[in-house]
Order: structure tokens, then sequence, then C-alpha cells
């Protein structure tokens, strides 16, 4: 128990300050409601002594209003207290892995951790942000409520005292079996929301799959199967906490009628006076509910403390390793040493030495699962290099930080993702800081503006998430206005020309021509006018660079270039 609430406790980090106030205002609350029983006292000292009157009145009710007031603003400030350190806990966890996101290498993302990513976010630190300030201050206060009670009643009458004692030590007994079984059962239940979360997310994914096979049946599988899990684990929960907190109550309910009967017993032997007889009967509805304030917060502890380590684990997430530099490099050539790169055991780059001079165009080309992405993705540091080095402008990419390696570099890729925001804020994204204008320009040089201006918003439309409602070659145009914006000394275009239907294909040439004028480009090029025109082809072949030259060099070499343009071999899985 003591390592769980410590646990919420340092997870709480710059939110202890809250805690302590509410948990003081939790103390102060109990304070108030004492005002209450001493109200009572003094009705019942009157009525017993038979001097009741308007005075005896006045103060009951003066002593009933301090406590209703007093109850009132402190509950309130003990909730508001509670609530901004749960927000906060749960918000800066969230920033932070937000931020831990950003340096992860890009392997890191598929369905599995996508689901686990949005589990820790949604779900898991909902249960943080609801209910771990609410354990840790119902826990601290009500035991320290509880504490303060039963030496005020020690004091009072030390054998009510100890009935009190009795009561809430084998409470607390029962309380503390329940949290250590709740121990096996607790992470269970918040693995199965993940899994939950992460079933959920894959079907809506894979929604156009699921129907275009009508798979619906089977696509929901999965669904189903994590929702029995999830149901499951809950209901074990419950199962086990049943009995406990049946418990809880039986013993809670045998105290208070064994305080009713020893005060009867003490008052009939004539060692308690009639009017602290009836103040126990009173006191034995009250005595324990600071006592149920902290064992209701146990009974939740497990839950809380196995949220809080599966939040943390995402602190285990592989990083890459960042110890660069703010760099910025005169020239920007690019130069691989042999460089041996593989995604999980099988090597998928082996050897791949290379040279894009700076200011010059390379066209990568070569078959389907060749490499080619791959040798890109290393240039951005999507993922490190297991051997040799990939440099820009005469520094290893691991030598900048990860913020100024991509200022040098504008990628378009093959799948562009646009987000669920205006169609001048996902052009923007190139250049944050840009105005109106500069974004209509980038739209036009990347042939997007008239398809914007048709749209009923023009650049204010919110376009779906995901991008849903713009077409392919829509999608693409606008992340080259994006990259254009942007304006890095790089760019690396990953078969941007692919889904431009031909009407535009060759305004678009010119604006990728636009975008690329006196810059560093290497390009996953498929079509032979790209390729001819550069300065370098770079031939990939199964992970290893086999040829390389101008269109001039090649063509007149025997090799898989020249067999490709004279048509000698086959075109599939080719990409020119
Ligand atoms: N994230 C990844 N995890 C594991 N293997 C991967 C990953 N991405 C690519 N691969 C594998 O690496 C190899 C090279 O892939 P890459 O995408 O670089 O080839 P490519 O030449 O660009 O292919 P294409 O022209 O079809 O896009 C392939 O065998 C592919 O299956």
């Amino acid at each position: 128990m003591i390592e769980a609430l410590k646990k919420i406790w340092r997870f709480s980090g710059r939110e202890k300050s809250n805690i302590n106030k509410s948990v003081l205002f939790c103390f102060l609350n109990a304070i108030f409601h004492m005002f209450e029983i001493a109200a009572i006292y003094v009705v019942v000292l009157a009525l017993v002594s038979g001097v009741s009157g308007g005075k005896t009145a006045w103060t009951a009710f003066g002593l009933i209003l301090v406590s209703i007031l007093g109850n009132a603003v402190t509950k309130y400030f003990s909730q508001l207290e509670q609530t901004h350190a749960g927000y906060f806990m749960a918000a800066n966890k969230r920033i932070d892995i937000a931020a831990r996101l950003k340096s992860v290498p890009m392997g890191y993302f598929n369905d599995n951790s996508l689901g686990e990513i949005t589990g820790v976010s949604t779900t898991v630190l909902d249960n943080v942000e609801n209910i771990a300030p609410m354990v840790l201050v119902g826990i601290l206060s009500g035991l320290i409520n509880a504490a303060v009670f039963i030496v005020m009643i020690l004091a009072w009458d030390w054998r009510i005292g100890i009935l009190v004692v009795l009561g809430t030590a084998l409470y607390l007994l029962i309380t503390s079996r329940m949290e250590k079984k709740s121990i096996a059962i607790a992470p269970n239940r918040q693995k199965s929301e993940a899994v939950l979360v992460a079933a959920v997310l894959e079907y809506v994914q894979g929604m156009s799959v699921i129907k275009s096979f009508n798979l619906t049946g089977r696509g929901d599988k999965r669904v189903r199967d994590a929702l029995e899990y999830n149901r499951k684990s809950n209901m074990d929960m419950e199962r086990l906490f049943t009995p406990y907190v049946m418990a809880q109550g039986i013993v809670l309910q045998i105290f208070s009628i064994g305080m009713v009967l020893a005060a009867v017993l003490f008052f009939l032997a004539g060692t308690m006076t009639s009017a602290n007889a009836l103040m126990v009967v009173i006191m034995s509805f009250l005595v324990f509910a600071q006592i149920q304030s902290a064992g209701s917060g146990l009974s939740l502890l497990r839950i809380v403390s196995s949220s809080i380590e599966h939040a943390e684990q995402m602190d285990t997430i592989p990083q890459l390793d960042e110890n660069g530099k703010k760099l910025t490099p005169n020239s920007h050539d690019i130069v691989f040493t042999d460089v041996n790169f593989s995604y999980e055991k099988k090597e998928i780059l082996h050897q791949v030495s290379l040279t894009v001079p700076d200011k010059t165009t390379t066209a990568v080309i070569g078959p389907s699962g060749s490499g080619k992405t791959t040798l890109c993705n290393l240039i951005a540091r999507f993922w490190d290099v297991n051997g040799g080095s990939v440099k820009i402008g005469g520094y290893d990419v691991r030598a900048y930080t990860l913020e100024a390696l991509m200022d040098q570099i504008s990628m378009v890729f093959q799948n562009v993702y646009l987000f669920a925001d205006t169609i001048e804020n996902n052009i923007k994204f190139g250049r944050p800081d840009a105005t109106h204008e500069e974004v209509v320009m980038a739209a036009k040089n990347a042939c997007c503006n008239d398809f914007i201006e048709a749209l009923p918003d023009g650049y204010n439309t919110v376009i779906g998430e995901g991008g849903a409602s713009l077409s392919g070659g829509e999608k693409q145009r606008l992340s080259i206005a994006r990259a254009m914006l942007k304006d890095a000394p790089i760019v690396i275009l990953d078969e941007a020309t692919a889904n431009v239907d031909p009407e535009n294909e060759d305004r678009l040439q010119k604006a990728i021509e636009a975008l690329t004028r006196n810059k560093t480009i290497i390009m996953i090029a498929h079509r032979l006018k790209t390729v001819k025109n550069a300065d370098q082809i770079l031939v990939v072949d199964n992970g290893q660079i086999v040829q390389s030259g101008t269109h001039e060099q090649l063509i007149g070499r025997k090799g898989i270039y020249s067999d490709f343009v004279h048509g000698r071999r086959e075109a599939v899985g080719w990409k020119l």
C-alpha cells in the first residue's frame, strides 16, 4: 500500500502542492463536521438537564451554520485542488508522451504501438486524471482525520475509543487484504482496456478493406474478443471486491451496534451519563465515515497504481540517441559511407556508399522492395544506421539535433497525411509563420490554387481527418505546396507525382522544378524523363547500389539500367 501511495505521489510531480492543499481542506472539512456533533451535544446536554431555551437553540443553530458554511467552502476548495491536480497530472504526462514520440524511431509505430499510445493517452490517463488525486487525498485525509477523531474519542471516553479503534483496525485489515488481492487483477484490467482500444482502432482504420471484402463478421471478431476480455476482467475485479466490500460493511455495522450496546450497558452500570450515552448512539452513525473514505480510496489504489505503471511504460519507448547540436552546415551534400541497415533482424541495406553532391539532383530507381524508401528515410534519421554513417554537409546526421536536421530537409512522401484542419494550416505546416500570401503563392506553384478556390471556404475549408475529403492527387499537391513553403535546402521526393492525374502532371513537374531549383534533391523517380535529366542515377537492387552514373553513361553500359530502358527487363515491380 505504501509503495502504491508513493508511486502516485511521485507521479503527481509538480501537482504535489495541490494535493497537499486538498488534504488540508479535507482536514478542515472534518473539523467543520465536528461542529455538527458539538451542536448535537449542546442540544442533548440541554435536553437531559432540562435547561433548554433560546440560548441553547441559538448556540446549536450557530454551530450548525458554521458547520454548513465551513463544509461547503472546504469541500469546494478541496475538490478544486483535486481536479486541478488530476487534470495536470494527466496533461503533463500526455505532453511528455507527445514530446517523446518526436524522437522515437519510425519503426516503433505499428498497429500495436498505435493502440498502446492511444490507450495510454485516453483510458489509462483518464483513470489517473479522474481517480488518482481522489484516491490519494481520500486515503491521506481519511487516515489523518480518523486518527484525530479516534484520539478525541479516546480522550472523551477511552472505552468507546477502544471500540472505535478495534472497528477501524478490522476494517483496515479487510481493506488491505482486498488491496493485496487486486494486485494480480488490476494490471489485467488495464491490459484489457488497452487491447480494446487497439482492436477498435484497427477495426475503424481497416474499415474500407473490411467492407470491400465483405468481412464485417470476421473483421469485428477482434473487437468482440477484446470486449469479452474487457468484460471478463471487469467482472473478475467485481467478483473479487464484492465479498470484501460486504465484509467491510458488516464490520462497521457490528461495531456501530456494539457502541450503542456498550453505551446502554455503561449507562445502566452508572458509569456513563445519559447525555454521553445519547451522544454515543448518535456518533455510532458518524464515527466511521472518515475511515470509510480512506477505505474506498484504498480499494481503488491498485487500479490507479497500475494505470500509472502503464503510463510510465511510455518512458521506455526506444528513443533515438539525441546528443546533437544545432548545426547549420555550409553545404548540403549527402554522403553515405558503408551503411548497413536492418529494420529488425533481416538486413535491408548492405554496405551502401554514395554521394549526392550539393545542389544536384539524384534519381533513385530500382525494383519494389529494393530499399529506395529506406535509403531516403535514413537521411531524415527516421531510423539510425546499424553500421557506417550518413552525413549531411560533412556532419553525421546524429550530430544534429532532430530539429536542426529537419530544418535542412523537406520531404514529400508517397502517402500524404493531412490534418483535420484548414487547407491553409495544412500548407502552413511547412512554415507556421508564413503569411497568407506566401501560402497562396506556394499553392499556386504546386498547382493547388484552382481546386482550393473551388472549395466552399477556399483556404479555410477544413479537411477531414487524414485528408479523407480530397483526392489522392490533390493531397499530393498540397504536400508539395507544404514543402515549397518550408523551402529547405534538401528535398526528398518519394513517388511525388504518383497520384497526380495526367492533366496536371506537366504543371506539377514544373512546380517540382521550381521547388527543387538550387537545392540538393534525392528523388525516388518513376518517369524516364525525370530520370534522364538527373545529374546522377542510382540503381538500387536488393539493398545495394548496383549502378550509378548519368543516363548517358548508364545507357551505354551493360546492366540493369540499360536492360530496363530498352525494355529488355520486365517492368513489373520497377518504379520507372
Ligand atoms: N517499417 C518496416 N519494418 C520492417 N520492414 C520494412 C519496413 N519498411 C520496409 N521494410 C522492408 O524493407 C525492404 C525495403 O523496403 P523499401 O520500402 O525501402 O523498398 P522500396 O524500394 O522503397 O519499395 P517500393 O518501391 O515498393 O516502395 C522491403 O523488404 C520491406 O518489406
